[in-house]
């Protein structure tokens, strides 16, 4: 099976590459060969290749900055998914596409279920929620994947910004009333894997899904775990969010009620614990 590949660099990028399974050929188009900010040049990539499954995981991930440049972000997130699905949608393969718990307002405490009403609160859940509608809207074989606090070896993420702060200082706050899944860019990879092999085969079901590690916690918590398992120990101070102001506003509530990806593909929620473990063993290997 040929897989065309949008992103190279990114973090869910790399970790496609490092799983592609047996019989797979993919092929990935970084930036250099087909910058999202250009739709229309995606969709035409898609036509020359001609594969048997495209998956997206090239999206503008700059949560903060994405306040100021929202339509540069509505092109890369809303435009260029929109533009790609269509081009596969006529081809007749399956579209796999990776969208966020950012498009969720945030509110209670009950895990997001794929049918809850969508209410971003920035530029940046906004911008995913129309690549999100876009997809859905060409009408062809899909699979929206929500996941959420990506980490792994490669790119910038939370663990790694913590391995640095956490050898520098001796004290950090962290906000404490955001819960959320981390989630190991390995497994979403990997599940990327099993709905494009699935539904290029005619298996599973088109439709948005969620997708995140367990357990739920906060960032504060998931500091902690960084910590203690790299050898690190730094005071973790919980704060409020009310007193770690940034550009952009972040759901209280990320929980993800992933129970139909299981139904549906056989996927379950991955322990993100024993995947921090990997990623800690491969930067160690990689020191
Ligand atoms: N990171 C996270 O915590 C989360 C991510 N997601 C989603 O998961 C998916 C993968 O994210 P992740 O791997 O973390 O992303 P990264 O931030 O690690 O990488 C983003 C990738 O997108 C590429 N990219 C950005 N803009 C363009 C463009 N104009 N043209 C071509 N490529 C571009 C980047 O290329 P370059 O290296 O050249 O800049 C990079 O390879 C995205 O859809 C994201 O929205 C969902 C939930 C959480
Ligand atoms: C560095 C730092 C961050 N924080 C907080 C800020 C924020 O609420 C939280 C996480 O910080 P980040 O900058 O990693 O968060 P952010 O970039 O918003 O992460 C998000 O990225 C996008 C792409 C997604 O789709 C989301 O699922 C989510 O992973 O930690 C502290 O409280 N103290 C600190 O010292
Ligand atoms: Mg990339």
């Amino acid at each position: 099976m040929d897989v065309l590949i949008f992103g190279a660099s990114g973090q869910v990028a790399r970790e496609l590459a490092l799983q592609a399974p047996e019989g797979v050929s993919a092929t990935h188009l970084g930036r250099d060969r087909a910058d999202l900010g250009d739709p229309a040049a995606c969709a035409a990539a898609i036509r020359a290749a001609a594969p048997q499954a495209v998956i997206n995981a090239a999206a503008y991930t700059a949560v903060d900055r994405a306040e100021e440049e929202e339509e540069a972000a509505r092109v890369v997130n809303g435009e260029a998914p929109a533009a790609m699905a269509a081009a596969a949608a006529a081809l007749g393969v399956p579209f796999i596409h990776i969208s966020t718990d950012y498009v969720f307002a945030g509110d209670g405490e009950a895990p997001w279920r794929p049918e809850d009403p969508t209410g971003p609160l920035g530029a940046y859940g906004r911008t995913k929620l129309a690549g999100e509608e876009g997809v859905r809207a060409a009408g062809g074989a899909h699979a929206i994947l929500r996941t959420s606090w990506v980490f792994s070896a490669h790119g910038g993420n939370f663990v790694k910004t913590m391995l640095r702060l956490g050898a520098e200082r001796d004290r950090l706050t962290i906000v404490a009333d955001q819960i959320g899944g981390p989630t190991p860019a390995r497994d979403i990879a990997r599940a990327c894997w099993r709905m494009a092999q699935a539904l290029a085969a005619g298996q599973g079901a088109s439709g948005t899904y969620h997708f995140s590690g367990s357990p739920d916690v906060s960032w504060a918590d998931f500091a902690r775990e960084i910590f203690a398992q790299a050898g690190l120990a730094p005071e973790v101070v919980d704060i409020p969010t009310s007193d770690f102001p940034t550009p952009a506003v972040r759901p209280p509530n990320s929980r993800m009620d992933c129970s139909s990806l299981k139904a549906t593909f056989g996927i379950e929620r991955p322990d993100w614990r024993a995947g921090l473990a990997e990623v800690l063993a491969d930067l160690s290997a990689a020191a």
